[in-house]
């Protein structure tokens, strides 16, 4: 076992991450595995701290200039240390010493009328930093405050890859600004924890979806639930009563000449993925500093593969083999995801530690599941990237386009019915939509937050084109005729969950990019310390995430042409409601992480999460 230099409530200094100041701070714990230490500091502020960023009290005590303040929250109150990093001090105190005692220090701060020096965390999505948030942009026009980025990075690279920047602010703004200032310094430094957090190996306690054996689970039980799911779905009576559905032998189900096909889809979607069309840009910031570059080209292969599957249908290619195959190609793609989930787990390994995801946690089954890697890339291509909006988003529409010939073949239609019509056309401006804005996927948790594992490999290259096509299959076999005022109603939810959804997805995106649009400026605001505000008025201040709404809304538009019958068809909504208040839970964690109080004080002003006087 790991020795250990300082026990457990020794009082030593600990080095304040990202500066090179050290305050007295007293040791609570020492893990193992990860060989931090967990200290406190005098304001109560508890980080983690490697075992070189902790002195013994001794080694300080000879000299007389160091750090006199007892915690690092008091650093603001006791200008000199602020004054002597800040690019707007005076020459007068950078020639004072260090040691320059405290009640001088309150004397220069009171003189001091005119500004107040705030620091700011400097954080790597930050638009203070960073002009970058997932709408179209050129690269160039990233490239100013990218190379600031850069610059600032390189100036914070000491242990932590926060820095501290410091704002002029109007002396009537410091006395609007000084409470919540006060209080969010703790969180500044609860922030910093986070940070020196996500280079480390998470604990068990911070483990999501259940922990081991929560991730587990959803590994061995999502496949077989989808498979009962298609089974139950392709029965004349999918009742209850029929459960379980007859079961096919393993043997059926596997099809090397259909996951041949699948390797051939796969194949084309990468060739369309590395045409160099589409411009490039760059993605949010990484741990060192660095930005990865993205080629924006969905869209095009979007088209390219319209190009195929027309000139493909028009040559006679039985697309019914995708129907009559449909389980033999659910069981190739996700051979194919377990196949590639391994590959992506063992490459992992040799991974640089700055490569690996925030929510990894050193235990092998849990980094399997959520992704080791944060951005694999063979070469520049991207596979995480590739994956999320490609084979799979584009598989769903080819899809649903196979389940439309079907239930022409099957039910002997010439034309198809109107419940498939709509399932179809709401879905295709769903997928439509999503490539048409492919950068705002560059600033979704996926990218930034969870790695490349099975979760996102199953996710994206199963679960997408074979459950959200779920409606569609449902229809061949169940057939539902909806009549025109219904399909208007229909037609009228669908476009109301759209315009909430792009709305506020456009309106974040919008401000992200660029807070001081003169188009947003009706748009109310709260500051946090991170330089980032948030939007409390317009979608934001309605709900606290009406892109749910709006996305929740479309789902159910998508399952009510499929009539009321069966619960089968409305499993995507009931689903996705799942999936999408665990995803708001999680963000909720992140933001609380990243803004503290401002956060709560957002929440206090937008009380509801997703629905309105509900939820
Ligand atoms: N079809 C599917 O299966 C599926 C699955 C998941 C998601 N989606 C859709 O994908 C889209 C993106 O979803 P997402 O989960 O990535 O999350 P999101 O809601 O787009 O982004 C959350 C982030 O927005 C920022 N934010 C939150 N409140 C804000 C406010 N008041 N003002 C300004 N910024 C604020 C925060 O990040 P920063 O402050 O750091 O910018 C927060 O972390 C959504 O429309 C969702 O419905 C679809
Ligand atoms: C446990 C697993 C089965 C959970 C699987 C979750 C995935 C199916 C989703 C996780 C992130 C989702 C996502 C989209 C689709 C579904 C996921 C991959 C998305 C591509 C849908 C279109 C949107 O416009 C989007 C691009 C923002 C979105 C990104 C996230």
């Amino acid at each position: 076992m790991p020795s250990r230099k300082f026990a457990d409530g020794e009082v030593v200094r600990g080095r304040w991450p990202g500066s090179s100041l050290y305050y007295e701070v007293e040791i609570l714990s020492h893990d193992n595995t990860s060989q931090l230490y967990t200290v406190k500091y005098k304001d109560g502020t508890e980080l983690e701290l490697k075992e070189n960023d902790i002195k013994p009290l001794t080694s300080f005590r000879q000299r007389k200039g160091g750090s006199t303040s007892s915690s690092p929250s008091r650093r603001r109150g006791s200008r000199s240390r602020s004054r002597s990093r800040s690019p707007g001090r005076p020459p007068k105190s950078a020639r004072r010493s260090a040691s320059a005692s405290h009640q001088a220090n309150i004397k220069e701060a009171r003189r001091e009328v005119e500004v107040k020096l705030t620091p700011l965390i400097l954080k790597p999505f930050g638009n203070s930093i960073s002009r970058y948030n997932g709408e179209p942009e050129h690269t160039e026009r990233n490239d100013v405050p990218h190379k600031n980025t850069q610059e600032k990075f390189s100036l914070s690279q000491e242990s932590s890859y926060i820095s501290t920047q410091y704002s002029l602010r109007p002396r009537r703004e410091e006395v609007k600004l000084k409470e919540i200032d006060s209080k969010e310094e703790k969180f500044i430094a609860k922030e910093l924890a986070v940070r020196t957090f996500e280079v480390t190996p998470i604990r068990a306690k911070d483990l999501e979806f259940g922990g081991v054996p929560g991730v587990f689970l959803i590994m061995f039980g999502l496949p077989v639930f989808l498979f009962l799911l298609l089974l139950i779905c392709k029965q004349k009576d999918p009742s209850l009563l029929n459960f379980p559905p007859p079961l096919p032998a393993l043997y059926e189900l596997w099809e090397t000449r259909v996951f041949g096909v699948y390797l051939l889809w796969f194949l084309i979607q990468v060739l369309f993925y590395l045409l160099p069309i589409g411009k490039v840009v760059e993605g949010t910031p990484l741990i060192d500093g660095r930005r990865l570059k993205y080629r924006l080209n969905g869209f095009y292969a979007f088209i390219l593969t319209s190009a195929v599957i027309g000139a493909s249908l028009f040559q006679g290619v039985e697309f019914h083999y995708v129907y009559s195959h449909f389980l033999q190609f659910a069981l190739g793609a996700t051979v194919f995801c377990v196949v590639l989930s391994v590959y992506l787990y063992m490459r992992s390994l040799k991974a640089p530690r700055n490569d690996l995801s925030p929510a990894s946690s050193g235990n092998a089954v849990y980094d399997f599941f959520i992704g080791r890697e944060l951005n694999p890339r063979i070469g520049t291509f991207d596979l995480k990237y590739f994956c999320e909006l490609r084979p799979g988003l584009i598989g769903w529409v080819v899809i649903n386009l196979v389940m439309l010939l079907a239930e022409m073949k099957i039910q002997d239609r010439a034309i198809p019915s109107l419940a498939m019509i709509l399932v179809n056309s709401f879905q295709l401006l769903y997928v439509v939509d999503a490539l048409w804005n492919e950068e705002a996927l560059l600033t979704t948790m996926d990218i930034i937050h969870d790695g490349f594992g099975f979760m996102l490999a199953f996710g994206d290259l199963v679960w997408v084109p074979f459950i959200y096509s779920f409606q569609a299959f449902y229809l061949v076999s169940h057939p539902n005729e909806v009549s025109w005022p219904m399909a208007s109603l229909i037609i009228v939810l669908k476009l109301c969950g759209y315009v909430i959804f792009r709305g506020a997805n456009s309106q974040k995106n919008a401000f992200r990019k660029n807070p001081s649009d003169p188009k947003l400026a009706h748009l109310k605001t709260i500051h946090t310390s991170t330089g980032k505000n948030l939007l409390v008025s317009g979608w934001w201040g309605f709900v606290r995430h009406p892109n749910y709404l709006g996305d929740l809304i479309m789902a159910l538009a998508w399952s009510l042409p499929c009539g009321f019958n069966h619960i089968l068809p409305y499993f995507y909504v009931i689903y996705f409601t799942m999936l999408l208040v665990h995803r708001e839970a999680r963000d909720e964690y992140h933001c609380k992480k990243k803004y503290g109080v401002a956060w709560e004080k957002y929440c206090q002003r937008v009380p509801y999460r997703i629905f309105p006087y509900i939820y």
